[in-house]
């Protein structure tokens, strides 16, 4: 049988971990790292992540601060609302929730941004540390992903992987990271031709497509390591409502190991935003004057 690997206990131990960090930060300087959430409209999912989130923040230590807008929020209102959280000392990390209503310009929110405070890893300017392996905040789904994959496979150096998804989100931060270890890397999208192919010739398969069942047991190759990313929403033969992956779980006992959905990437995202808000604060307070929005403003 494939091993499974447990998101939920690894983001448990990574979170008992930072809970001493971040009181070790918060005695040192006073006040705790802080994350501000940003939710926009009423999509019950987004507001459950949202919550998620900030309950987290409270396990470990860190202080957190939700704002709401209702879905009629103009682009001006929220840029307005980046703005003050930029320039808030006592605000370290700063994360709107995706998607965004369509009246507003979802690039254009992240560019506002401050990326020192980009606990989400999506402005631009990370986005490029990350493609040129210069430092920044790394994203926190892929980064999740990267830490369960190097917990049954440390060595990463010369192994073929295949990306399902080419998102700013997910698909292209974690083909990043995996080339950055040393894998070779494909990444694919809708136009990609004969995917079960090419999967199954991968020793990693990262899955992150949204496609319930996607991934089927004859394109994963035996011992392979496979990451489920994909989210979706199902109703059970009950009426009851559940989610699944894009890899048909049943179908790959042959794999090495495979992460489950529920409780494999969903909690290692969480973990690492909250990670992500601890190295923020640091990375603020050592360098605090070379800030222009300190300098200028408080
Ligand atoms: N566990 C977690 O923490 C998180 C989970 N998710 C989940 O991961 C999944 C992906 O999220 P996200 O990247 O934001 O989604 P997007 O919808 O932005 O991107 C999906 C990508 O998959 C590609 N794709 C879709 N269908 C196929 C197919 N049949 N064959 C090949 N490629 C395909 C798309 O191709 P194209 O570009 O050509 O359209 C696109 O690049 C979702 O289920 C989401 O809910 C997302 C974030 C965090
Ligand atoms: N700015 C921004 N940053 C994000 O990181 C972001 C976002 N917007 N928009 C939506 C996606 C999705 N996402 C998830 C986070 C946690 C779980 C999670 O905790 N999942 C649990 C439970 C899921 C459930 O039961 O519904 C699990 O998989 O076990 C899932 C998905 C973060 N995203
Ligand atoms: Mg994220």
């Amino acid at each position: 049988m494939a091993r499974l690997i447990s998101g939920t206990a690894t983001a448990e131990r990574l979170m008992a971990g930072l809970a001493t960090d971040v009181a070790d930060f918060s005695r040192a300087h006073g006040m705790a790292p802080t994350l501000a959430a940003v939710l926009v409209g009423d999509d019950p999912a987004s507001r459950i992540y949202v919550r998620r989130k900030i309950e987290q923040c409270r396990k470990v230590g860190l202080g957190s601060i939700e704002h709401r807008h209702g879905a009629d929020c103009s682009e001006a209102e929220l840029l307005a609302l980046i703005d003050r959280l930029n320039r808030d000392p006592k605000v370290h990390g700063i994360l709107v929730q995706l998607p965004l209503p369509p009246q507003i310009d979802s690039a254009k929110v992240l560019d506002a941004i401050d990326p020192m405070k980009d606990v989400d890893g999506f402005h631009p300017v990370n986005v490029g540390r990350l493609s040129t392996g210069t430092g920044g905040l790394i994203p926190c789904t892929p980064m999740g992903c990267m830490m369960l994959l190097q917990s049954e496979l440390p060595e990463l150096r010369g192994k073929s992987a295949v990306v399902i998804g080419k998102s700013n989100i997910v698909g292209k931060p974690v083909a990043l990271l995996l080339l950055e270890q040393g894998c070779t890397v494909t990444v694919c999208n809708r136009h990609t031709v004969n995917l079960p192919d090419l999967c199954r010739q991968a020793d990693i398969i990262v899955a992150a497509a949204g496609r319930a069942g996607l991934v089927r047991g004859d394109w994963v190759k035996p011992g392979a390591v496979i990451i489920d990313v994909g989210i979706n929403r199902i109703v059970g033969p009950d009426g009851k409502g559940g989610i699944v992956g894009d890899v048909t779980a049943e179908e790959i006992g042959h794999a090495a190991a495979f992460t489950p959905v529920p409780g494999g990437v969903g909690p290692m995202t969480i973990a690492c935003l909250l990670l992500n808000t601890l190295q923020a604060a640091r990375a603020l307070r050592a360098a605090p004057d070379i800030r222009i929005s300190d300098a200028a403003y408080s």
